[in-house]
């Protein structure tokens, strides 16, 4: 397994800095974040390491000089809308952008690219899956096409109010993978899968990794603690953003030795993207790097990265 991190925390640096980074603290590979270039919707979103709007060949010739020189791998292209969104026009450019993604992958002659599926939050599942059908064949097909394989992160998308009640992101759970992957059977069609959504949601990420072990295409590490207190105080059906509080590995609720214990256990080789979004960390671009610096060396104990 190859270690690296998502590089959606570090929103001001170019390529070239990212990549630096990188190398510099030992890491192995990164995620890129392929946002349209534009202003951030959200936290965590809008940044643009890598312009899937430009293709030309000397974009991508410049592109693939830095990789070279680098020495760090790619993990994937990552951009995470809601391609689902009751807002037809916001739906559409997430569509038409995962598109690009897909194609900048396979130009520079990388497998992966990760995203969200979406969903309508006001709508039921039942609701929302004819279009999902509707919008994700003909997006597997396009992957499949250019010999890529798009990992659907299990982020439920469901924090304070603006996602209320469903979330914006349909493949939360297994009962819904077993779903998705049954209506669009396609071996460019699996999960990015990150253990803490899954503690946030009371549920096993062990018995999932054995089950999916096939869809295993990418993996986040980013942990989360359930605050105690704070759930005694509002109860399970509150906005999720008051009762938790999302940490770097090893310091929220992930138990990372069985974690990685069972990833190796169903021979994942694939690489692990550490995803900061502690806001402990967020202090100062210096907070943000030692928190990438710190959570490498946890998972360090656990996989030789
Ligand atoms: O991996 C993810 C993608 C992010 O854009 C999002 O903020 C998030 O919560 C997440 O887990």
């Amino acid at each position: 397994m190859k270690l690296g991190f998502v590089s959606a925390i570090l929103p001001e640096y170019t390529l070239d800095q990212v990549l630096g980074f990188a190398r510099e603290a030992g890491f192995s590979s990164v995620e890129l974040m392929c946002w349209p270039v534009g202003k951030a919707e959200r936290r965590y979103a809008g940044v643009t390491h890598l312009d899937a709007a430009d293709l030309s060949a000397a974009a991508l010739d410049a592109v693939r000089g830095k990789l070279a020189d680098s020495g760090v791998s790619i993990s994937g292209l990552g951009y995470y809308p809601n391609p689902l969104s009751p807002d037809r026009g916001e739906a559409e450019a997430a569509v038409a952008q995962i598109r690009k993604v897909i194609d900048a992958a396979s130009a520079l002659g990388l497998t992966r690219v990760n995203s969200f599926v979406g969903r309508d939050p006001s709508l039921s599942v039942d609701e929302n899956w004819p279009r999902f059908l509707e919008t994700w064949r003909p997006l597997i097909s396009h992957a499949e096409s250019r010999g890529v394989k798009v990992g659907i992160e299990n982020c439920p998308m469901l924090f304070g109010r603006d996602e209320w009640p469903g979330g914006k992101n349909l493949a939360t759970s297994p009962a819904i993978w077993r779903r998705m992957f049954e209506d669009i059977p396609s071996d460019s069609f699996g999960l990015n899968f990150d253990p803490s959504h899954f503690v946030l949601q009371g549920m096993d990420y062990l018995a999932a990794i054995r089950e999916f072990r096939d869809k295993l295409f990418h993996v986040h590490a980013k942990d989360l603690r359930i605050d105690r207190e704070r759930l005694d105080e509002h109860g399970l059906f509150a906005f999720p953003k008051l009762w938790h509080t999302p940490k770097i590995p090893g310091q929220g609720d992930v138990d990372w030795g069985a974690f990685f214990g069972t990833l190796g256990d169903v021979g994942y080789q694939g690489d692990v993207a550490i995803e900061v979004e502690d806001r402990a960390f967020e202090g100062s671009l210096q907070a943000r790097l030692d928190s990438l610096i710190i959570s490498r060396r946890y998972l360090l104990q656990y996989i030789k990265g």
